[in-house]
C-alpha cells in the first residue's frame, strides 16, 4: 500500500505577493507546505499571488487587527514569514513616518496578533542595511548596527522587538539580514516588478531592453577601487530556499537565531553594468551622477553562520547567473523578445 506523506502546516506569508515574498512562496509550495499569503497589494501583484503561484491571497494590512484575528482563527497556521514592509532606501530617508509606521507599528500589530492565536514561530526578513557604514567586510552577524537610514532603523526596532517578545512571551524566530536581493526564479514563475523600480539590476536591465535611455551610477566618488559602491547580490531563489530552511528550524524546536543572507563577494555599480552588457550583447547608456543619500560604500556579507546552523547552500551565486535569471524575467515580463 502506498503510503502518503504527512501533509505539512500551513505558513501565512505577509508580503508574499511581493518580490521575495513570492519566491518564498513558491518554495514553501515545492517543499509541500500550505501557504497563505496576506498582501495590501500597495506594492505586491494579484496575478503573481493567484495566477502563477495559485496560492490563497487575502488582501490586507498588517496594521488591520480584526481581520489578523479573524485570519489566525480560521486557519491552523504553524508559523508566520513576515516580508511585509517599505524597503525602499532613498524613500525612506525624505518620508521617514512612512517606514515606522509600517515597519514597526504594522509589524507590532502583527506579533501582538499572532501571539494572541498562540502562534509563536516568527521568520523575519531584515536587512545588511541594520549595519550602517561597516567597521570591516564582510561583515559577521555580530557586527555592530548602527544604521544610516531610518529603514535600517525600523528593521533594528523590529529586531529589538523580537528578542524582546522571545524573553517575556515565549516567540522564537529567524531573523535573515539580507544583502541585495536580485534574479528571478530560473522557470519564470515570478520575479521582480516594483512600481516604482529603484533598484541597480532591473534598471540596468530595463536601459539594455530600451524600456529607459540610460542608468544613472549614483556616486563616482566613494572610496572604492572604481570610485562606485559595492554591494553583495544574492539571487531570490537562494533566498526564499534558506526562509523554508529557517521555518523547518523553527517547527522542529530551533531556538531564536539571527542570520546574514549574501554570498560574500562584492560587486560595484560599474562592475555590474558591465556583467550585464556581455550577457545581454546590447547598448547600456551610463549617467554619472551624485550620490544617493543613505548609502553607504560597501555592504558584503559573510554568511557562514547559516551555512553551519541550517545546511544553506546558495545555488546561483554567480553575478552573471543572477542577472542571466533576471533578464529572461523582464523580457517575458516587458514582452520585448531578445534580438
Ligand atoms: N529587496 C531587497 O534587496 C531586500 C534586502 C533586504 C531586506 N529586504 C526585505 O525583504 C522584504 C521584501 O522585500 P521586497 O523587495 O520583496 O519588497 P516588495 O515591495 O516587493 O514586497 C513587499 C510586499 O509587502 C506588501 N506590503 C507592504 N506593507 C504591507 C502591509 N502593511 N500589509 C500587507 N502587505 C504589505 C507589498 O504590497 C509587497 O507585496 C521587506 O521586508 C524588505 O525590507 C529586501
Ligand atoms: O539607478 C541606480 C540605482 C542604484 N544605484 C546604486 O546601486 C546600489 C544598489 O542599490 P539598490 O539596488 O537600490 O539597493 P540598495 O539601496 O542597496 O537596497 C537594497 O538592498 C538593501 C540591502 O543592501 C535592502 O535592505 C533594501 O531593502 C534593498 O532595496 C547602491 O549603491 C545605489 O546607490 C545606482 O547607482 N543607480
Amino acid at each position: 500500500m502506498k503510503v502518503m506523506p504527512a501533509s505539512k502546516p500551513t505558513i501565512l506569508v505577509t508580503g508574499g505577493a511581493g518580490y521575495i515574498g513570492s519566491h518564498a512562496v513558491l518554495a514553501l509550495q515545492r517543499q509541500g507546505y500550505d501557504v497563505a499569503i496576506l498582501d495590501n497589494l500597495v506594492y505586491g501583484h494579484r496575478d503573481i499571488a493567484e495566477r502563477a503561484l495559485k496560492a490563497e491571497l487575502i488582501v490586507g494590512d498588517t496594521s488591520d487587527r480584526a481581520l489578523l484575528d479573524r485570519l489566525f482563527a480560521e486557519r491552523d497556521i504553524a508559523a508566520v514569514m513576515h516580508f511585509a514592509a517599505f524597503a525602499y532606501v532613498g524613500e525612506s530617508v525624505a518620508q521617514p513616518a512612512k517606514y515606522y509606521r509600517n515597519n514597526v507599528v504594522g509589524t507590532l500589530t502583527l506579533l501582538e496578533a499572532m501571539l494572541a492565536a498562540g502562534v509563536k514561530s516568527f521568520v523575519f526578513s531584515s536587512t545588511c542595511a541594520t549595519y550602517g557604514v561597516p567597521d570591516a567586510i564582510p561583515i559577521p552577524e555580530t557586527h555592530p548596527q548602527r544604521p544610516i537610514n531610518p529603514y535600517g532603523s525600523s528593521k533594528l526596532m523590529v529586531e529589538r522587538i523580537l528578542s524582546d517578545f522571545a524573553t517575556a512571551y515565549g516567540l522564537r524566530y529567524v531573523i535573515f539580514r539580507y544583502f541585495n536581493a536580485a534574479g528571478a526564479d530560473p522557470h519564470g514563475l515570478t520575479g521582480e516588478d516594483h512600481a516604482p523600480e529603484t533598484h541597480l539590476i532591473p534598471l540596468i536591465l530595463f536601459a539594455a531592453l530600451g524600456k529607459r535611455p540610460s542608468i544613472s551610477i549614483y556616486g563616482t566618488d566613494y572610496d572604492t577601487p572604481d570610485g562606485t559602491c559595492i554591494r553583495d547580490y544574492i539571487h531570490v531563489s537562494d533566498l526564499a530556499s534558506a526562509h523554508v530552511l529557517g521555518v523547518d528550524y523553527l517547527l522542529d524546536g530551533g531556538v531564536s537565531e539571527i542570520f546574514n543572507l549574501g554570498n560574500g563577494n562584492g560587486f560595484s555599480v560599474r562592475e555590474t553594468i558591465e556583467t550585464a552588457r556581455r550577457l545581454t550583447e546590447r547598448e547600456i547608456h551610463v549617467i554619472e551622477g551624485a550620490r544617493r543619500p543613505g548609502d553607504p560604500p560597501v555592504l558584503v556579507g559573510s554568511s557562514q553562520k547559516v551555512r553551519g546552523i541550517l545546511g544553506w547552500q546558495p545555488q546561483y551565486a554567480d553575478l552573471k547567473l543572477i542577472l542571466s535569471h533576471a533578464w529572461q524575467w523582464h523580457q517575458k515580463r516587458h514582452g520585448m523578445p531578445a534580438s
